[in-house]
C-alpha cells in the first residue's frame, strides 16, 4: 500500500526515511518553501540535520497529490491536529490514518486518535506511539514500537505495511492505554528534568519515574486501558527513554525550568499542554495526580520546582 508522511519536522522526516526501504513514500510539509529546499538539498536542515533524505522519498506541499495513498501517517503536533484535522478534513476522511503524536488536546482532552475521528468520522484511524528518537529511527536503528488501533484486522494490517527491518511494531488494540501511556510519559520527563535540572538528584528523579508511572497507570485503567500496555513499549518503555534521556525536548524542557533557564518556545514540548489537559481530568474524575498537577503549576509559573518538591513531600504517608 502506498504510504505518505503527512509533517515535514523531525518526526515525520525521520518515518519517511526509515519507511522508503519498503517502497514510494511521499513526505508533505506545509511550508512550500520548506518542501523546494527539502526536494533540492535532501536534509532536513531545520528538524533533521545531518540526515540524507533518500533519492525516492517524493517532498512536496502540495497536499492533494499527498492524500492520495492509501495511507496517511500523521506527524503533526498534538496542540496543532485537531485544527489541520479541521481545515484538511476533505483531504483525510475516508482514509486511513495513522496518528503519530503524543498528547492530549487543551482544550477537548482528547487524544490522537479520538480528535482525529471527531473531525474524520468516516477514516479508519490508528495510532503509532513507542520509545523512539526520530534521529534514531532515521539513522535506522533498531526500534520497536506499538502500533494501537481498535479495529484488530486493520491493525495487524497496518503492522505488516509500516514494520521495516530496524523498525519493530507490536500491535495492540487498547488505543485508550497506548494514547495515555504516551501522552502522560512527557509529562514525567518534564518532572524527572527538572529535578535534575534543581539538583534534587538522581534517587529523586527515580521516586518521581516510579511515582509517575503509578499515576500513568492510575489515570488510564480509570479511562478503561489494560494494565499490560502501560507496562508496554508506549508506555513504561517510553518513559523510561524520555525521563533518562537529555536527547528528549520534554526532559531538557525541565532541565531548564529547574536550572531556571529560558527554553526555545519553538520547541515541540507535548507534555506542557497534556500536563494541563490531564490535570483538569483528573480533577473531573476525582483522582489524585499529584506528580502531573506540580507540573501543571511548573508549566503554568505558579510554582517553582522547591515549591512543587514540597508539595509532593509533604502529602499524608500512605500505601505504595
Ligand atoms: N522527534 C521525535 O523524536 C519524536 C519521536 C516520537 C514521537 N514524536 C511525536 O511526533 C509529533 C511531532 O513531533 P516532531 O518531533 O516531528 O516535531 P517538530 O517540532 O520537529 O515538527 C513539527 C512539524 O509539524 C509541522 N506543523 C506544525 N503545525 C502544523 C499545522 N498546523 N499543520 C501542518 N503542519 C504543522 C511543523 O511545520 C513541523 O514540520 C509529536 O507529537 C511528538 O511527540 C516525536
Ligand atoms: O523529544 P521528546 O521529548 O518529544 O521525545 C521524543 C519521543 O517521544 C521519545 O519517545
Amino acid at each position: 500500500m502506498s504510504v505518505a508522511v503527512l509533517g515535514g519536522g523531525a518526526f515525520g522526516t525521520a518515518l519517511a526515511v526509515a519507511l522508503s526501504q519498503r517502497g514510494p513514500v511521499t513526505l508533505w510539509c506545509r511550508a512550500p518553501a520548506q518542501a523546494d529546499d527539502m526536494a533540492n538539498r535532501r536534509v532536513n536542515e531545520r528538524y533533521l540535520p545531518g540526515c540524507t533524505l533518500p533519492a525516492d522519498l517524493t517532498i512536496t506541499a502540495d497536499l492533494t497529490a499527498a492524500a492520495d495513498a492509501k495511507i496517511l501517517l500523521l506527524a503533526v503536533p498534538m496542540q496543532q491536529l485537531g485544527r489541520f484535522a479541521r481545515d484538511e478534513a476533505s483531504h483525510l476522511d475516508g482514509k486511513i490514518l495513522v496518528a503519530c503524536c503524543k498528547g492530549m488536546d487543551l482544550r477537548s482532552g482528547a487524544g490522537p486518535v479520538e480528535t482525529l475521528a471527531q473531525h474524520c468520522p468516516t477514516a479508519r484511524v490508528a495510532l503509532l506511539t513507542g520509545p523512539s528518537f526520530a534521529r534514531d529511527i532515521a539513522r535506522g536503528l533498531p526500534t520497536g514500537l506499538t502500533l494501537a488501533c481498535a479495529d484488530a484486522g486493520l491493525g495487524e494490517t497496518l503492522q505488516h505495511q509500516l514494520a521495516t527491518p530496524a523498525l519493530r511494531l507490536y500491535r495492540t488494540t487498547d488505543v485508550i492505554g497506548a494514547t495515555l501511556g504516551g501522552a502522560l510519559k512527557n509529562v514525567m520527563a518534564i518532572a524527572c528534568g527538572a529535578t535534575i535540572g534543581a539538583g534534587l538528584g538522581e534517587s529523586a528523579r527515580a521516586s518521581i519515574l516510579t511515582r509517575g508511572f503509578a499515576e500513568m497507570q492510575r489515570l488510564a485503567l480509570l479511562k478503561g486501558a489494560v494494565p499490560q500496555t502501560l507496562a508496554g513499549l508506549s508506555g513504561f518503555g517510553d518513559l523510561v527513554l524520555t525521563c533518562t534521556s537529555e536527547q528528549s525536548r520534554n526532559y531538557r524542557f525541565g532541565l531548564a525550568i529547574g536550572r531556571d533557564e529560558a527554553f526555545d518556545a519553538s520547541m515541540t514540548v507535548e507534555g506542557a499542554a497534556t500536563a494541563q489537559a490531564a490535570a483538569r481530568l483528573a480533577q473531573r474524575e476525582g483522582i489524585d495526580l499529584p506528580i502531573t498537577s506540580a507540573v501543571a503549576g511548573l508549566v503554568e509559573k505558579r510554582l517553582d520546582v522547591a515549591q512543587a518538591m514540597d508539595a509532593l513531600l509533604s502529602r499524608t504517608l500512605k500505601e505504595e
